[in-house]
């Protein structure tokens, strides 16, 4: 099963390689107000997916808005540990 860390390691391997088809090499390409639009969306679908969906439903929605999120981490050329030090 894949985890947070191995997720943000394979997109920032992403970035750097670019291949063809990625949809996260998409993303970074279509840049930060694109990506922030994005993660409003999956953000709002998480809610949704907690009050009216199956729990399954919302953790896979929490899924994509982590996935989206680490995106834009990629995207500003944060790290993990950018994050990890104001937990
Ligand atoms: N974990 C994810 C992931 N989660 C969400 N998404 C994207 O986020 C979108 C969210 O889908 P929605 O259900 O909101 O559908 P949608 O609104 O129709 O989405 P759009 O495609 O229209 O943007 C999906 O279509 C995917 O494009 C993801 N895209 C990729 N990954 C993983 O990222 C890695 C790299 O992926 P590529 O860059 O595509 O190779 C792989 O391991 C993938 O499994």
């Amino acid at each position: 099963m894949k985890t947070f860390d191995a997720l943000f390691a394979e997109l920032s391997e992403k970035a750097r390689l670019r291949p063809e088809g990625s949809g996260t090499v998409a993303q970074l390409d279509a840049g930060i107000h694109a990506i922030g639009k994005k993660i409003v969306e999956e953000a709002a679908e998480v809610w949704m997916a907690a009050e009216y969906q199956s729990d399954e439903a919302t953790a896979e929605e929490v899924s994509q808005l982590l996935y989206h999120l680490q995106v834009l981490l990629v995207a500003k050329g944060l790290t993990l540990d950018d994050v990890y030090k104001h937990l």
